[in-house]
């Protein structure tokens, strides 16, 4: 027999199903959603509290002319799954497969691509103006989660918004956690919110009257203007009533009809109007409801315990960014640590536990955490922002403006730095060196492994200045060299074995620089590996020394070509006239699709065995011109990355 999951080929389907057996879907959603993501990973938690909320929203919302747009997207499974999308469903993040965010090209039900945080009240008013001036008739709903509402974007679409009085709804879907527990002022109100059952019940009263007599929001508002003074205190949802938005809740996420009932009622008033619906992360699978943040992202597990394969003992580079910033926060009372909603990915948990009035977690508000950091700074503190570089680049004008251009000592560990895999183009980190080579006073580091890193760490704190630190997303293998300490603006030469090429590798390319520099030597082409350390100021005296040995240069770099560090190494060999060949290996002009990590590095051709290839091929045809050597003069100026005092 036919599940009711697979009967259901299009959303359309859902309108034939009556309450109990929309029940009975979510349960079978709930089951195939933890079977399947527990082969492929993903974000389970999140998807499985929305199960509900998505059944109710695609029974009230018809998705071939309604909009809806999923803020932030990683909880759309359950959208994917009525959308027609479940056989490709095993694809789930792989590479080639099922984007885990919606995806406009996947589908016509995919309303708006996302993947950072935020967005999705901005991008649902601009639609609802697109409508409005097009003469269109469709229901317009933004689905925001209480993590993502901490963000500054949303409150400056709920600003707009609330003025613009555009028929638009804001499903809230409160659920008390980001990834970590939820935090800031926001979120105590909502928690607030959901102990006044009081004035909740007096609310929906109002609505039941409304509801009763068919008439319109301007009765209902009417209506609550004859409430006296004491509604400021007690009407839920008061916040939002006042910046021009009809507050519909608190509803109980889980309650299929209730949430229709909302949804109706939000359809029926007119101008913007938020569902404030409560649900739980994790919903009906124990592992995930006790334990949601570990099941808010999570690799391959067993779907009976709940419990992943062991790790490897090799730490990633998180806990080693983590652990110094402990050690190093020993030792100087000024060191503070900063995550915009990312304690444990950005392995500041521990530092939390340790040091909690040292610890600042400000909500999923990248950019303010940088002007925080700033203001710390600018007081006497010595900040360590620690964050993705994807989500670093919410914070670009307030690095220039705020840290840069007053040349505070911030220091920024700029984690999942490169590619990161499953979760694709929205969280690559590669555009990190190409938005930020350009501004002054910024020295930029990166790691070829751990110790490398814990030593940026250390030795940002002997500058006075703004240092940022880019590392990639998992292990921290070690390099097997001997090590040199940090010095500003000098590379290290780690391994010279001729002069038939030369590879500049920065951070962790350094490990695939030197397997390519041994499987090239079995072939009797002998090469030499640079490691920059600093992308800025570039070791200038090193790159020219090296680069005028040889023919051929490769640049290898986990960042975009535009605007990288190839780009600059080449831009050096050119002002100084040396005549070697340089190939900037980075990644081209595209968004890089998601996939484990060994598909993206074949995809950009940026495999061990490709890179040999290339060089072996360079080599024959290089061989074959004469190789001019060039003299050049090598001062450099350099003003910023002033020691402290
Ligand atoms: C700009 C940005 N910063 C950080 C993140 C990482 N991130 C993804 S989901 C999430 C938590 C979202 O919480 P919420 O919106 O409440 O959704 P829930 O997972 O609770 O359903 C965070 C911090 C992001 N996607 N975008
Ligand atoms: C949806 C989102 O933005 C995060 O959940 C992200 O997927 C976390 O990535 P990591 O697994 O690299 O921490
Ligand atoms: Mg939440």
């Amino acid at each position: 027999m036919t599940s009711l999951l697979e009967q259901i080929q299009s959303p359309k389907d859902l309108q034939a199903l009556n309450e109990i057996e929309m029940t009975m879907l979510a349960q079978e959603i709930r089951h195939f959603l933890v079977d399947s993501i527990s082969k492929t990973g993903g974000h389970l938690a999140s998807n499985l509290g929305v199960v509900e909320l998505t059944l109710a929203l695609h029974q009230v919302y018809d998705t071939f002319q309604d909009k809806i747009v999923w803020d932030v997207g990683h909880q759309t499974y359950v959208h994917k799954l009525l959308t027609g999308r479940l056989q490709s469903f095993h694809t789930l993040r792989q590479y080639g497969g099922m984007s885990g965010f919606p995806k406009r090209h996947e589908s016509l039900h995919d309303h708006f691509n996302t993947g950072h945080s935020a967005t999705s009240i901005s991008a649902a008013l601009g639609m609802a103006t697109a409508r409005d001036l097009r003469g269109e008739k469709h229901q317009i709903a933004a689905v925001i989660g209480d993590g993502a509402m901490t963000g500054g974007m949303a409150f400056e679409a709920l600003n707009h918004a609330g003025q613009s009085q555009l028929d638009l709804t804001v499903v809230l879907n409160d659920n008390k956690m980001s990834i970590a527990r939820n935090v800031g002022g926001l979120s105590n109100y909502l928690t607030r919110i959901r102990t006044m059952p009081v004035y909740s019940r007096l609310k929906e009263d109002l609505e039941h009257l409304m509801d009763h007599f068919a008439i319109g929001k301007s009765f209902y508002r009417t209506a609550e203007k004859a409430k006296d003074s004491i509604k400021y205190f007690f009407v839920p949802g008061i916040l939002f009533e006042e910046l021009g938005f009809t507050y519909i809740g608190p509803i109980d996420g889980h309650q299929i009809h209730d949430l229709k009932e909302a949804f109706r009622l939000a359809r029926r008033i007119g101008g913007p109007k938020l569902v404030h619906v409560m649900t739980v992360k994790g919903k009906g699978y124990a592992p995930a409801e006790k334990f949601p943040a570990k099941f808010h992202g999570i690799g391959a597990f067993d779907p009976k315990t709940g419990k992943t394969p062991l790790l490897t003992q090799i730490p990633t580079f998180s806990q080693i960014a983590g652990s110094t910033l402990e050690s190093l926060a020993e030792s100087d009372s000024r060191v503070v640590a900063i995550t915009a909603a990312m304690p444990d990915g950005t392995g500041l948990t521990n530092f939390e536990h340790r040091f909690p009035h040292r610890f600042f977690d400000v909500g999923i508000a990248e950019q303010h955490a940088v002007t925080f950091a700033a203001g710390q700074a600018a007081a006497g503190l010595r900040p360590f922002f620690a964050v993705y570089s994807s989500f670093l680049q919410r914070g670009y004008d307030q690095l220039i403006h705020d840290v840069c251009l007053q040349d505070l000592p911030v220091t920024f560990l700029v984690d999942r730095a490169g590619l990161v895999g499953n979760d694709g183009e929205t969280h690559h980190g590669v555009f990190d060196i190409s938005c930020l080579s350009a501004i002054p006073n910024l020295t930029i580091l990166s790691p070829a492994d751990g110790t490398e890193l814990a030593d940026m760490m250390r030795y940002s704190l002997e500058l006075n200045s703004p240092v940022l630190i880019r590392y990639p997303r998992g292990e921290a293998h070690a390099l097997p060299v001997i090590r040199e300490p940090i010095q500003f603006g000098k590379g290290s030469v780690l391994q010279v074995e001729g002069n038939d090429y030369l590879i500049i590798a920065l951070g962790t390319m350094a490990h695939r620089a030197m397997e390519v520099l041994n499987q090239t030597a079995a072939n009797g082409l002998f090469g030499q590996v640079i490691n920059p350390r600093f992308v800025k100021p570039l070791d200038h005296t090193l790159l020219l020394r090296h680069g005028q040995q040889v023919r051929q240069v490769y640049v290898l770099e986990e960042n975009q070509q535009i605007g990288g560090l190839g780009r600059q190494v080449q831009a050096l060999y050119q002002e100084n006239q040396l005549t070697c060949q340089v190939h900037t290996l980075g990644i081209p002009d595209n968004f890089t699709p998601q996939g484990d990590m060994n598909h993206l590095y074949q995809h950009l051709e940026l495999t061990v065995e490709k890179l040999v290839q290339r060089i072996q091929k360079d080599s024959c045809q290089s061989s074959r011109q004469p190789h001019k050597v060039v003299s050049m003069n090598l001062t450099e100026k350099r003003s910023y990355g002033k020691t402290a005092n």
